[in-house]
Formats: structure tokens, C-alpha cells, sequence
């Protein structure tokens, strides 16, 4: 018995939600390209939960359920109050509320496909909720009340800020959202999957899912890129920083990925929506810092951007706060998790593998005082 470390190149399930082949993403066969120039971010909900993309009254159902299903537990609001909320991370909070929202939700312990689906609906649609209030409460302001005429991506820029989105800032942040949706067995959702197959509930699951993509190798990535160029401060700087960096045998965050091996298809995306957002914005520096971190780590170490990497200055563009890049990340991703979950219920086994023992040789018990 012989381990892999980090479990590279093992299959570890089935799925049918989304593959990578040959530097190929798709959602269900769906070309991550073609969803992120058409598709809007509650269709590719729809499109992980059901397998299917939505006639008009699907989708118009699924918006409706999720509209009626977004604001907040009481409890859940008044517990910002109980902790020092400038003080904490916002993953730290948000992966605190969800596991408190399922205190909150009579059917958490409800096992069937029809009460995890209203859960699934529940959590996705709490999620934005969530992220901005903490982010409006912990600068002393009022949340603000969703609103059901607005898409998924322009409610939660107007949650966050007070203000509607314009046309390419929704458009951006939509695009930002299909793009991190799902990501086939990346560490978050097989967490998500380890918990839930031992017939734990969904809020475990997702609560379960959050913890690990906060870390900095995985979604937590996307802040550190924007504490990067923060430092870097100008595109003059980029050489002797990034050099250093690599010379130190540092990571360079944003850069390089487990399973992508000539480049992540969802960059490209971003990277386009980081040059227009960045000139409208008047700080075109962001994407020029970029591209020339770009240059310097590919030609140097054959390491190309994902996702990560240039969603730091998209989010920058539209005023977000960069603590709040990951939550944004777990917004769009609960979706995939969600699909995860559900699928993992649908045909469950218990997840457990095996370790390879690299400690002593059998021993004999030594009694604390001979020790
Ligand atoms: C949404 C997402 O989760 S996308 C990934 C987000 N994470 C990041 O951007 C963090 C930076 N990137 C990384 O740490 C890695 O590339 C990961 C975690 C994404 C993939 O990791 P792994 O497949 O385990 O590769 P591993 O960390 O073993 O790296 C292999 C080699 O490439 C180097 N390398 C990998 N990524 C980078 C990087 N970003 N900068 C510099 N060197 C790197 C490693 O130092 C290592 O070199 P060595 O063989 O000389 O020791
Ligand atoms: O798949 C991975 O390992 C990480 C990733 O890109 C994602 O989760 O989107």
C-alpha cells in the first residue's frame, strides 16, 4: 500500500456535474466558454442541480424560490452583535452563519431528496444575504433588504453597496460568478462530499466546504493576489518583487494548478473583464501589474494565472472589499458544492480511504514513571 501525496491524479468518485479534460472545464457538457459568454448565474444553478439548463418557467421559478428564500433568521443578524466583527476574517463569520443557520432551519436533519432540494434553495439563496450584512454591519451600517426584481448577480452588488449595479458591473460579476461555480473534485467540494457521505446534513456540508476553501492554496488565493499587487503598489515594481519572490522559492499566489496543465480556461475571462473594469475605473495599473506578473511567471516558471489570479482586480474594479473575495467565491461556489452534496446523497457510500503507516514498529506500553 503505497500513498500519492495529496491524492494527485486519484479518481476518487463518479460525477455527472462537471469535467475537466484536457484543459477542457465543462458544466454538464456545457463549454465553460460558451456559459460564461451566454448563461446567467441562476441558469447554471439550475443547470449543476438539475442537469439541465431551464425553459422560462423553470427559471423563473428556481429566481422566484430563491428571491423568497433570502432574508435572514433574526438570530443570524443579531449574532454579528456577539463577537468583535471588525476583528474577524469574513470567511471565519460566514462559515459560522451558515452552520448557525442550520439551528435556525426545522428541517436540517431531514434526510429526503425533496427536503435537502428546499435546504439547497435555502442556503444558496441566504448565502449573498449573509456576506453583505456582515460587510455592511461591520462598518456600523444597516443591511440592506434584497430585492426580486433584480438578477442573482446585481442583487448582491446592490445588497453590498446600497446602490444598483451598472450594465457592465453586473455583467462582470455574473460572468465572475458562472466562472467559479463548479470545478469538478477540487478540495472544497470533495470536503463537502467526505461530510455529507457520512450521512451528516447539508449545513455540515457546506459549513464543512467553506473551511477548506478559505485557505490561501485554494479560494483564499484570490486575496492574497490582491495583497500581491497592493504591495507591488506600481508596475515598475514588478520585476524586483516577483524575482525576489521566486528566488526565495516563494508561491506566487494565483499561478499554477493541480490539474490544468496548460492553463485555466476561466482566466481569459476574467483577465478581459480585469482590462475593461480597470480603465472605466481609472486604475488600469491593476491590470498592467498583472499582465506583466503574468508575463514574468509563465516565461520564468511555466506557471499560468487561474481563476484566482485576475478576479482580484475584477472584484477590486467594483469597490469590493478584499477581505471579501473569497466569500464571494463561496457564494458562487455553494452552487457546485450543493450539486455535490445532493448527487452524493443520491448514491451514497461512505468515503474512507487508507493510509500509508510511516511511524515505528510495534512498541511496548511503558509505564508513565519508567518513561
Ligand atoms: C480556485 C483554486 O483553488 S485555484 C488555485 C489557487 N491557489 C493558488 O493560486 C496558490 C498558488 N498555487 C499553488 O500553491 C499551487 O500551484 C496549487 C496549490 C494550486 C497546486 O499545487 P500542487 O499541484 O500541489 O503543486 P505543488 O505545490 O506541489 O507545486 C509543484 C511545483 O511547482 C511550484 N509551484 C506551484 N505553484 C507555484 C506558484 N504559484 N508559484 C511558484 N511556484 C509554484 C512548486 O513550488 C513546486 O516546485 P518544486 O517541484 O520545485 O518544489
Ligand atoms: O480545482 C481545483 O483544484 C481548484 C480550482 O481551480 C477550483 O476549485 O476552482
Amino acid at each position: 500500500m503505497s500513498a500519492t501525496k495529496g491524492l494527485e491524479g486519484i479518481v476518487a468518485t463518479t460525477s455527472s456535474i462537471s469535467s475537466i479534460i484536457d484543459d477542457t472545464l465543462t458544466y454538464v457538457g456545457y463549454d465553460i466558454d460558451d456559459l460564461a459568454e451566454n448563461a446567467t448565474f441562476e441558469e447554471v444553478i439550475y443547470l449543476l442541480w438539475h442537469r439541465s439548463l431551464p425553459n422560462k418557467s423553470q427559471l423563473e421559478e428556481l429566481t422566484k424560490q430563491l428571491a423568497e428564500n433570502a432574508s435572514l433568521p433574526k438570530e443570524v443578524l443579531e449574532h454579528f452583535n456577539m463577537y468583535q466583527i471588525d476583528k474577524v476574517h469574513p470567511m471565519a463569520a460566514l462559515r459560522s452563519a451558515i452552520s448557525l443557520l442550520g439551528l435556525y432551519d426545522e428541517e436540517a436533519d431531514e434526510m429526503n431528496t425533496e427536503a435537502n432540494y428546499r435546504k439547497a434553495i435555502r442556503i444558496q439563496a441566504k448565502l449573498p444575504s449573509v456576506v453583505t450584512a456582515f460587510a455592511r454591519v461591520r462598518k456600523g451600517l444597516e443591511p440592506v433588504a434584497p430585492r426580486t426584481d433584480l438578477s442573482f448577480a446585481a442583487n448582491f452588488l446592490y445588497m453590498l453597496s446600497g446602490k444598483e449595479p451598472t450594465a457592465i458591473e453586473e455583467e462582470a460579476f455574473n460572468k465572475a460568478l458562472v466562472l467559479h461555480a463548479d470545478h469538478e473534485l477540487n478540495a472544497s467540494t470533495f470536503t463537502a462530499r467526505v461530510c455529507v457521505a457520512t450521512l451528516s446534513d447539508i449545513y455540515s456540508g457546506v459549513t464543512a466546504a467553506i473551511g477548506a476553501l478559505k485557505g490561501p492554496l485554494h479560494g483564499g488565493a484570490n486575496e492574497a493576489v490582491m495583497k500581491m499587487l497592493t504591495e507591488i503598489g506600481s508596475v515598475e515594481n514588478v520585476d524586483s518583487y516577483i524575482n525576489a519572490k521566486l528566488e526565495n522559492k516563494e508561491k506566487i499566489m494565483g499561478f499554477g494548478h493541480r490539474v490544468y496543465q496548460q492553463g485555466d480556461p476561466r482566466a481569459k475571462h476574467l483577465k478581459e473583464m480585469s482590462q475593461k473594469l480597470t480603465e472605466i475605473t481609472g486604475q488600469p495599473k491593476y491590470y498592467d501589474m498583472s499582465i506583466k506578473i503574468e508575463d514574468l511567471v509563465t516565461s520564468q516558471k511555466h506557471l499560468p494565472p487561474n481563476v484566482d489570479f485576475y478576479s482580484a482586480s475584477v472584484y477590486h474594479s467594483l469597490g469590493i472589499d478584499h477581505d471579501l473575495f473569497t466569500p464571494i467565491f463561496a457564494v458562487s461556489r455553494a452552487s457546485g458544492w450543493l450539486a455535490h452534496i445532493l448527487e452524493q446523497y443520491e448514491n451514497n457510500r461512505l468515503i474512507r480511504p487508507r493510509a500509508e503507516y510511516t511511524g515505528p514498529g510495534m512498541q511496548k506500553y511503558v509505564p508513565i514513571e519508567k518513561r
